[in-house]
């Protein structure tokens, strides 16, 4: 793909996005692979050494990516599957991205695509039950704060639900947090790894910029701006694409990145942490059981759930006002399978 003399300058960007430790290889399925995450992710996919299968399904147009993907002379084999084949699209699989639902248009918010999406979310995840029940799941629709009990009900329902293996994606909220304070504060994205925990919706998301030393020092305006950034980053995507839906490109990235990280982590590598919306006890004793916080990934999937660490006194605000609407987003979810 690179031409040999070109070879330095991509190397610093493909690292960042794939890091492969480990010869082991695994099958990936993407439901929803026709859209616009869609595309891009099974382009990005189809680069990353560790994944051997690449699954495409979509109720319209995976066979035609299939096709298109399968070109890329890297040595995964790539296969496409039409709507009525969810089934052998799934078969084997043992990760399972999931970017199938309609996105935001102006003036709507996440939660406005719950009516459409969580039905699609549920029946892609009862597929799964049914077919694959130990694959990894990794949840990119909207709105994730809901999606994510919704196929964690749906799997228990089944009886096969394991939390070590639901994730809801939030690496956007982290790749913009890295992204927007590298801006601010004159650096490199790959100084700036912030934490962002909470859930994955404006206010849900919490920014821990005190914990990293250039983000640390941030203050009155500047932080404001920076964190409202990062809470409202979708909007500005929305907004600018005017009606042709939201992030697409760089939710495509980040989806490769965690699909990454979490294939690193079972094929045992040690010390991948990364922030991910998971059954999580931090908060069950406010009757919050799904949370983002930093997580070691392992060979089962979640290793362990790491706590959120030192807040300010700004952060603590912040993460007050997540959970009263981070609990009502995981209530309806739950409420919905029910
Ligand atoms: N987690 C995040 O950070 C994040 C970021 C960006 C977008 N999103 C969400 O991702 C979702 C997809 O966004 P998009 O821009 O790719 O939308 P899109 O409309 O371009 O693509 C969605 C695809 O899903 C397919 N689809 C619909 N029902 C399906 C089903 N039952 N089975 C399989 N495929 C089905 C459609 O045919 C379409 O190809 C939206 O809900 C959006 O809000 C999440
Ligand atoms: O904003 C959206 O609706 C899509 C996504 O959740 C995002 O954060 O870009």
């Amino acid at each position: 793909m690179f031409a040999r003399n070109a070879a330095r300058a991509f190397t610093a960007p493909s690292a960042r996005l794939f890091s492969s430790s480990s010869a082991r290889q695994t099958k990936v399925t993407v439901l929803g692979a026709g859209g616009g995450i869609g595309q891009p992710l099974s382009l990005l996919l189809k680069l990353d050494p560790l994944v051997s299968n690449l699954s495409l399904y979509d109720i319209r147009g995976a066979p035609g990516v299939a096709a298109d993907v399968s070109h890329v002379d890297t040595p995964s084999e790539v296969n496409g599957f039409a709507m009525e084949n969810l089934d052998a699209a799934l078969e084997g699989t043992k990760v399972v991205v999931i970017p199938a639902g309609v996105p935001r248009k102006p003036g709507m918010t996440r939660d406005d695509l719950f009516n459409t999406n969580a039905s699609i979310v549920r029946d892609l995840a009862a597929a799964v039950a049914r077919v694959a029940p130990t694959a990894h799941i990794l949840v990119i629709s909207n709105p994730v704060n809901s999606t994510v009990p919704i196929v964690a009900a749906t799997l228990e329902k089944a009886g096969v639900f394991d939390p070590s293996r639901v994730f809801g994606v939030t690496t956007l909220d982290v790749v913009r947090a890295s992204r927007f304070l590298a801006s601010v504060s004159g650096t490199t994205p790959s100084e700036c790894d912030v934490p962002v925990v909470g859930g994955h919706s404006g206010p849900t998301i919490v920014p821990l910029l005190s914990q990293v030393a250039k983000g640390k020092g941030l203050q009155g305006e500047t932080y404001e701006q920076l964190v409202h950034r990062i809470q409202f980053g979708g909007d500005e995507v929305v907004k600018a694409k005017d009606g042709a839906g939201s992030a697409t490109l760089s939710m495509a990235y980040a989806g490769a990145k965690f699909t990454n990280s979490l294939l690193r982590g079972l094929n045992g590598e040690k010390g991948v942490i990364t922030p991910t919306f998971v059954k999580n006890p931090l908060f069950a004793d406010k009757g919050i059981d799904f949370f983002s916080s930093p997580v070691e990934l392992g060979v089962n999937g979640v290793e362990k759930i790491h706590p959120i660490g030192p807040l300010s006194a700004e952060e603590e605000k912040l993460l007050e006002a997540c959970l009263p609407e981070l609990k009502k987003n995981i209530e309806k979810g739950k409420a919905f399978v029910a």
